[in-house]
């Protein structure tokens, strides 16, 4: 094998480094063997040459990335499948695949067939009947058949019951017939829609004897399975160019009068009988639980981009060296401005919140989803809840932090060469996709009010909203993590308090329950912001504590001091806040400023084992600026020259255009 030169100052860093890295690695990957677990998997797919792009994929045209990723998509899922451990449940599937990045070294900007694997297929399980299950999941796995998930219209996307696309059951044929009475109607946004899928679970208002029964999923043939072309009464196409995921195809679909047998709306919650008969089930929201599962998914999947970015930041500023600390000395390395570690640190150690929050929910998700299928309920509305905001906090956070990332690269982090801007395109769609987070934010409100209700009527509350019943005054500010949790927590109910006094208050005015509701959402939004940053703060401690005790001291350090980073930094970002809610003095303000600092300085030596340890091998960052090697020079010069730009010293268009111009002939 090659002996790599590793940039000398990246070199150094890691000698200075003071816990051992491959065990931090372990430890995010839960233990030893599921490192190697992931390292075999992760040469095996990089082992397939055909994987890899010999242009660069911006370079091609909006047909060609697609043609190209379809190609790629198909290769990548044999290779995927082959390694596949089938004594594994789907639950330690999905587990064990929470550190898996692989997907990046094949597609910058995502795949054409996320869609298949991450709502299609779930949907199927989640949505069918037995029998439906038997049929539908034996073809969908083995890739007979291609679905996608469409639900939003170009009209809705937020409000599902003003969904306009009708399925109406015709028992003389005992079929659906499926339309889109309006161009709003159409389905937009579907990713593998335009031309990837020949199947799709379709949402729509269902009708019976003449009666509306709410939204109900439909399994639906889109094209034909031998030609691929659209069926009779289905149009479809692209939606065309967008700011990122424009390797997913996400499509536009609409029905003219289409029929389906009676035996693809997918049964598993409510039915249609023969004649027509509607059965609803158990709870009418049974119907969103695709919904839920993909935003528990997601929470993982932006600890993960968050890492990616911030390996890459930086990896850099460990090799980029600017202006004077000390007009003796030589430029430093601009990883030793503080500002750069305010920008940076806070990445990482988000990065570990989400990533902890993200396994601790999808085991609550596991939990409370056998507790449904053995036809318990009761905690269905706390998981709605808690998958809401943990959902909307760490795409926030992960938009804001990669985009930072991206900003602390300077002017080489606008380049599509460090993978950075493709990465905020891959974050920021997840502050809308599966729920717009304004519109998830008022859901968690929404839950925490009726908690309020149900703690004044001396009912019990749900664990993750229990502290909002602990009446105990704050009374002394220690400053410590868990004081600065209770702290949080006080912030949270505060505010819960004072937007239920505003939402009564507006109502005895005289305004209606709506009105006054949206009086109070901007208070409400709050509250449950301040809810949502209560439970990550706390979940990040917890787990840490819980899972990190039998760890080396030194790692431990390590782990701790993140915890504390984040801790201090939310409570910096929200001093207001705990000055309202808590007996915050100057003084402990000035304390925790201090000790912040502190911090700053104490994992600056363990900055780049930190991002070593998330192990994103070269191949899966893309990025020029943040390569294990620290080229960062060459390899930007490397990708400039790939330019097709470059491949010509004298471009066509200075004959056709430039020079008759200069010369005052054009
Ligand atoms: C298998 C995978 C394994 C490995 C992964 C491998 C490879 C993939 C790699 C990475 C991928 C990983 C992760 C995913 C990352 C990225 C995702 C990729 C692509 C994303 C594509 C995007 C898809 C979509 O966007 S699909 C469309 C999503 N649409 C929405 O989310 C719409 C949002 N709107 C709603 O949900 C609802 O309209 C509403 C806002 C909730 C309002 O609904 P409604 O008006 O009906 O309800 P009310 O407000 O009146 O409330 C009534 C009542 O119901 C309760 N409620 C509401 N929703 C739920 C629910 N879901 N569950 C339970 N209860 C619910 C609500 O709280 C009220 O209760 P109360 O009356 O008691 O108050
Ligand atoms: C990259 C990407 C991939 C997607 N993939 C799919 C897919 O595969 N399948 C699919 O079905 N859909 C998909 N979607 C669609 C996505 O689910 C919707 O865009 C999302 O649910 C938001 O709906 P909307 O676009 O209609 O926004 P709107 O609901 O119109 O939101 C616009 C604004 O109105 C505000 N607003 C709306 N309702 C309220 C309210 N009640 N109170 C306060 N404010 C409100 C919002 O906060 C927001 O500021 C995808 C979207 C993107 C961006």
């Amino acid at each position: 094998m090659a002996k790599i030169t590793v940039n000398k100052d990246l070199a150094s860093e890691r000698a200075k480094c003071e816990f051992n890295v491959e065990e931090l690695t372990n430890y995010l990957d839960g233990g030893r063997e599921n490192t190697a677990r992931r390292r075999r998997m992760e040469d095996k797919v990089l082992s397939v040459k055909e994987l890899r792009d010999e242009i660069p994929e911006e370079y091609l045209s909006h047909k060609e990335k697609y043609e190209n990723a379809i190609r790629k998509a198909v290769l990548f899922y044999k290779v995927q499948k082959s390694l596949d451990d089938p004594n594994q449940s789907d639950h330690e599937r999905i587990r064990n695949s929470y550190r898996s990045t692989i997907t990046s070294a094949i597609f910058k900007d995502n795949s054409p067939l996320t869609l298949h694997i991450v709502m299609f297929i779930p949907a199927i399980i989640g949505q069918g009947n037995d029998e439906q299950r038997e049929y539908w999941l034996k073809r969908a796995k083995n890739m007979e058949i291609i679905g996608t998930y469409a639900q939003t219209e170009l009209g809705h996307g937020t409000f599902l019951r003003g969904l306009e696309t009708t399925a109406t059951y015709d028992p003389a044929t005992e079929e659906f017939v499926l339309h889109s009475p309006t161009l709003t109607a159409y389905k937009w946004w579907p990713g593998g829609l335009a031309h990837t899928a020949n199947y799709c679970v379709v949402m729509a208002i269902l009708y019976t004897k003449s009666k509306n029964c709410g939204i109900q999923p439909f399994i639906v043939q889109i094209r034909d399975e031998e030609t691929h072309m659209p069926l009779p009464g289905i149009k479809l196409g692209e939606i065309g160019a967008k700011l990122g995921y424009n390797t997913v195809n996400n499509g536009f679909l609409g029905f003219d009068n289409h029929r389906i047998p009676r035996d693809r709306m997918l049964m598993r919650n409510a039915q249609v009988s023969k004649d027509g008969t509607f059965t609803a089930g158990a709870n009418s929201k049974l119907t969103y639980g695709t919904m839920v599962y993909v935003r528990v998914l997601i929470v993982n999947n932006m600890a993960n981009l968050l890492a990616k970015a911030v390996t890459i930041a930086i990896r850099y500023s460990a090799v980029r060296r600017q202006s004077k600390l000390k007009p003796e000395d030589p430029e430093p390395q601009i990883l030793d401005y503080v500002t750069q570690q305010h920008k940076l640190f806070i990445g990482i150690a988000t990065s570990h919140a989400y990533s902890r929050t993200a396994l601790w929910l999808w085991d609550h998700y596991a939990k409370v989803t056998s507790e449904l299928n053995a036809g318990k309920l009761d905690n269905l509305p706390e998981l709605h809840s808690l998958a809401c905001c943990l959902k909307v906090l760490s795409s926030v956070d992960a938009a804001v932090f990669v985009e930072r990332s991206r900003l602390a690269c300077g002017g080489h982090g606008y380049m599509l060469s460090s993978n950075l801007p493709q990465t905020y395109g891959l974050v920021t769609p997840a502050s809308t996709f599966e729920g717009e987070n304004t519109v998830l934010l008022l859901q968690v409100a929404r839950s925490l009010v009726k908690a309020w209700q149900q703690m004044l009527n001396g009912r019990q509350l749900a664990p993750s909203m229990a502290y909002l019943a602990d009446q105990k005054q704050l009374d002394r500010w220690d400053g410590s993590v868990n004081g600065i949790i209770r702290a949080f927590q006080k912030v949270a109910r505060g505010k819960l308090a004072f937007s239920v006094a505003n939402f009564e208050k507006y109502q005895k005015m005289g305004l209606s329950r709506e009105d006054a509701w949206n009086k109070a959402s901007v208070q409400l939004t709050a509250a449950a912001e301040s809810h949502g940053r209560a439970i990550v703060v706390q979940v990040f401690k917890t787990e840490t504590d819980r899972i990190a005790s039998s760890l080396s001291p030194p790692l431990r350090k390590a782990l701790d001091q993140l915890v504390e980073l984040f801790t201090l930094y939310w409570a910096l970002e929200r001093l207001g806040d705990l000055l309202l809610y808590s007996p915050l003095s100057e003084v402990d303000v000035r304390d925790m400023q201090a000790r912040y600092e502190e911090l700053l300085e104490k994992i600056r030596p363990n900055a780049v084992g930190l991002v070593d340890g998330f192990d994103i091998r070269d191949e899966i960052l893309n990025s020029a600026l943040g390569a294990y090697d620290g080229r960062v020079y060459e390899r930007l010069m490397e990708e400039a020259l790939k330019s097709p730009l470059n491949a010509e010293p004298v471009n066509s268009s200075f004959h056709k255009y430039l020079k008759p111009f200069m010369q005052g002939k054009l």
